[in-house]
């Protein structure tokens, strides 16, 4: 089975990743950007104010290709459970708010781009935060994480959900760390069952 967990910058991905990697030690724990070359990359993309992002949407999707030729693909042949935090749905939200006005319909295009070779996600959990507590958290450090950006972003991912209520599980992420780590391992083993 593959889980992912989605949301803004700041929403404690990372936090409830932790936690889900001492709840499940038998689980493949993996995260995109990956820490491949392709993944470095996409770092030095990120730190750049000046990159192009019809370029950086294909480093994210050249990130992902190989992440899941070699993590994902793999495991879960290998029947295991696969919990990635960020995956395919941060380029829809992400790179669909950061070409609005570069192309048409980008979120559209975005996902189509992904649909000849992805393997989606059984479960999402989205993380919702507002804007400004992700911006706060996270220190608003890179070109990302300004909230007038990650506002368009969050319409993105609720359009997402709207398309497909039945795979993703929303988690109110504003509560304190321990409830939303609890609400996260509740729906993942209610999954599993
Ligand atoms: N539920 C929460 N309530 C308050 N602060 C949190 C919560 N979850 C995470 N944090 C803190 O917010 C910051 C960003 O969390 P992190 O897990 O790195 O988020 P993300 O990976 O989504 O960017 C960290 O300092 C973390 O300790
Ligand atoms: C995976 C991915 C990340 N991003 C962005 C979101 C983040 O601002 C940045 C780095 O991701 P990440 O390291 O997961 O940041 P955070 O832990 O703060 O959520 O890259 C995209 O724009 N598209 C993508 O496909």
């Amino acid at each position: 089975m593959l889980v992912t967990l989605e949301g803004l910058d700041g929403s404690g991905k990372t936090t409830v990743h932790e936690a889900l990697s001492d709840t499940h030690p038998d689980a493949t724990l993996t995260r995109e950007p990956t820490d491949s070359w392709y993944g470095e990359a996409v770092s030095r993309s990120i730190a750049d104010d000046d990159a192009d992002p019809l370029a950086e949407l294909f480093l994210y999707t050249a990130d992902h290709a190989d992440h899941l030729s070699r993590v994902v693909r793999p495991a879960l042949e290998a029947d295991r459970l696969v919990i990635s935090d960020r995956y395919s749905d941060s380029r829809y939200a992400y790179q669909g708010a950061a070409l609005e006005g570069v192309i048409d319909r980008p979120l559209e295009y975005v996902r189509g781009v992904h649909a000849p070779f992805t393997r989606p996600p059984d479960l999402t959990i989205y993380l919702d935060v507002e804007p400004e507590t992700g911006a706060r958290r996270s220190g608003a450090t890179n070109k990302f994480e300004q909230s007038a950006y990650l506002e368009r972003v969050r319409e993105n991912y609720e359009r997402l959900i709207e398309a497909e209520p039945g795979r993703f599980v929303r988690v109110d992420a504003s509560r304190s760390p321990e409830a939303v780590i609890e609400r996260v391992e509740g729906a993942i083993s209610d999954r599993l069952d």
